[in-house]
């Protein structure tokens, strides 16, 4: 939308040797035009004596009453120099020129054109188009005014040309003054000031624009012209600057900024970004753009940002923008066991959780390090942060050390453009975890040991290290002290990672949680259906003996597994799968102790009926569906095996 532009106020102040109050023929001129211009501007005709001239405008621009003064050439130049209200000089055309020389052929004289302090170029050249002698002069001061009048005069001049006190001063010398400015001249320079003033209040709508937009922004904002003074600040700057002098709109930016270059940026036009800059008791981070109009420097903007904000804003972008496998999940309440060594454990993680320092978790597979790790972090202050886990057993060397340390553009054939930031990179502010740290290979050992001791990581081919703030979980089931003995882990590194240690039972140590943790699992598979839960809790009941007596080298992992073919097992209750080939592990187990083909017929009778009816089909795979060999394996007569078998029927039919 245009902006709506009020009506501009123009003031033509005309001078005279003595005002008498009557108007001058200069203003009569004017009357005549001024009626074309009403809906453009306000224009108002102040006559007044040289005298009285300066404070004549003084007063008019005390009282802000003209956007624009205008007079003749020598009143502007002395005005000047006096008030700062813009001030425009009658212009003359060479059809002034033309009119004026005219009059002064018609009295069949000579004349002579007196300007101040400038010759006209155009008189020169068309000279030889008149018929009139001309003579031309410029005057500095009114003395010399009257001087040059007085000269002309003396060389026999009867029409002198000029401005309204070049006239008074002809008309005093008794020769025929003419103004040089006649309508023409007023209507150009009156175009002129009206352009000036609709340009002006275009640009003072910009600035309201930009105040407004301004105004709404968080980060501090100032606007600064070409000259480094400000023309537009918004609150949020003065804000951040309290309780410091707050920046006005006409200061000079580098008083308030005296270690920012903006000389700098308003001849060179280079940018400066995020300069880390003590105002007050505020730590900022400045930055100046050039503002570049038609490939020339205009201005520059310069914004501020508390380095506390830049940071919560990243921390937030980082938060959201972070990837899933880059967030902990679990924490302390999820950690199921009443076992007293399992809960040390829990109270000791509990403890560390409070502190920064690096831990290492030790204990078989599958015992629930990474929960402990997980819960660490997630009771810790960097909660918020990152949680980035790496199993260090899982990749070959060379690609642990690109996802570790990251690379930087061309660091090798294949390298990603842009190059990429490694795990510890994306762990900033947050915890790393680095799972099965007993097999990282040594080499990768050395560059990890420089990173827990210098917190900063060199990207692979890179040349600048980048700090890093992160906290370190390490986790093994190895025995870190057998590797150092065998010189496949360095000892230094054991001790940069051993500052706290956790040690996490085995489920084999703990068989006291086994129910708990068997029932958490199929609960949780569940998902709060009763009537699964009621089938499950059967199948555990009938399981438990089995459960209670399994080694468990794959700890709750290992449980997990079985308890999720248990809950499968109990949705289906007329599988004819017996539960020895459902879970061979529970029963290999008994097995290794007592050979299926040694088992005597009592001990079959020892088992629940499940398993009974399990073992027996499993025997029956094993002999290929062969009765007589089933029979002898199992201990019992063939027809003995055949009520079994009916039996078994009838209990999964009914
Ligand atoms: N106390 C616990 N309560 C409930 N679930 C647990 C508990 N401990 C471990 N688990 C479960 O056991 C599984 C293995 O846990 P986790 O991955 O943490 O073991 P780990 O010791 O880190 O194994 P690895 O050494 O092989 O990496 C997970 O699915 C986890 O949910």
């Amino acid at each position: 939308m245009a902006p709506e532009l009020l009506k501009p106020r123009i003031t033509v102040l005309i001078s005279h040797l003595t005002f008498d109050g009557q108007p001058s023929k200069l203003t009569r001129t004017l009357n005549e035009i001024l009626p074309r211009y009403e809906r453009q501007a306000d224009i108002q005709i102040v006559e007044t004596s040289v005298e009285k001239l300066l404070s004549t405008a003084k007063a008019l621009e005390q009282a802000q009453g003209a956007d624009i003064l205008i007079c003749s050439d020598a009143s502007a130049e002395f005005l000047r120099k006096h008030i700062t209200t813009t001030i425009l000089s009658f212009r003359m055309g060479e059809y002034d020129l033309i009119r004026a020389l005219n009059v002064a052929k018609e009295r069949g004289t000579k004349a002579g054109i007196l300007t101040h302090q400038r010759t006209l170029k155009e008189l020169e050249e068309m000279s030889g188009l008149f018929t009139v002698e001309i003579s031309q002069a410029v005057y500095t001061s009114l003395h010399d005014a009257r001087d040059k009048v007085r000269d002309f005069v003396d060389q026999g001049i009867r029409v002198i040309i000029g401005s309204p006190t070049v006239v008074d001063l002809a008309e005093a010398a008794g020769a025929e003054g003419v103004f040089a400015i006649n309508a023409n001249a007023v209507r150009l320079t009156l175009d002129d000031a009206l352009a000036i003033c609709h340009s002006r209040a275009e640009e003072a709508h910009n600035h309201r624009r930009i105040h407004a937009v301004l105004k709404h922004m968080n980060e501090g904002v100032v606007a600064l012209d070409a000259s480094g003074k400000v023309f537009s600040v918004n609150d949020s700057m003065n804000t951040l600057l309290h309780p410091l002098r707050s920046i006005a709109i006409g200061d000079q930016a580098k008083t308030h900024f005296p270690d920012i270059d903006l000389n700098g940026v308003l001849t060179s036009g280079t940018a400066i970004e995020s300069h880390l800059s003590t105002v007050g008791s505020q730590r900022l981070a400045i930055s100046v753009l050039p503002i570049m109009e038609n490939g020339q420097i205009d201005g520059a903007i310069l914004t501020c940002q508390e380095i506390r904000e830049i940071q919560r804003t990243e921390r937030r972008l980082r938060a959201q923008s972070r990837p899933r496998h880059f967030i902990a999940k679990y924490d302390f309440d999820q950690l199921a066991g009443k076992d007293t060594a399992f809960q040390n454990a829990v109270q000791l993680a509990k403890l560390y959780a409070h502190s920064d320092s690096t831990v290492l978790i030790t204990g078989e597979s599958g015992t629930g390090k990474e929960l402990f790790a997980q819960s660490i972090h997630n009771a810790s202050e960097r909660q918020q942060m990152p949680f980035v886990a790496i199993n260090c057993a899982a990749f070959p060397e060379t690609l642990l050390e690109s996802e570790l340390f990251g690379y930087d553009d061309g660091a090798f054939t294949g390298s990603r453009k842009g190059g990429k930031p490694g795990l510890f990179e994306a762990a900033h502010n947050g915890t790393i975890f680095l799972d099965e740290i007993g097999d990282m290979p040594i080499h990768l050992q050395t560059r990890l040991l420089r990173v827990l001791q210098e917190r900063q990581v060199l990207r692979l081919g890179a040349s600048e290290p980048t700090p890093i703030n992160i906290r370190v979980i390490a986790a093994t089931h190895r025995n870190l002290q057998q590797q150092i003995a065998s010189n496949q882990f360095r000892e230094d590194l054991f001790y940069r990672l051993n500052v706290l240690n956790i040690p996490v039972p085995s489920l084999r140590q703990r068989s006291s949680d086994i129910a708990l943790l068997s029932h958490l699992i199929a609960s949780n598979l569940a998902q709060g259906d009763t009537r699964h839960e009621q089938g499950m809790n059967e199948v555990l009941q009938t399981l438990m003996p089995k459960l209670l007596n399994h080694p468990w080298n794959g700890n709750i992992r290992e449980l997990e597994n079985i308890i999720e073919r248990a809950f499968l097992f109990s949705r289906f209750p007329d599988n004819p799968q017996p539960l020895s080939t459902l879970f061979p592990e529970l029963f290999a187990s008994e097995a290794r102790q007592q050979p299926a083909s040694e088992v005597p017929a009592e001990n079959l009778h020892s088992f629940g009926k499940a398993a009974e009816i399990s073992l027996i089909r499993e025997t029956l795979d094993a002999n290929n569906g062969d009765m007589n060999k089933t029979a002898k394996a199992l201990g019992i007569s063939r027809s003995t095996l055949w009520r079994r078998l009916r039996r078994a029927q009838g209990q999964t039919q009914s």
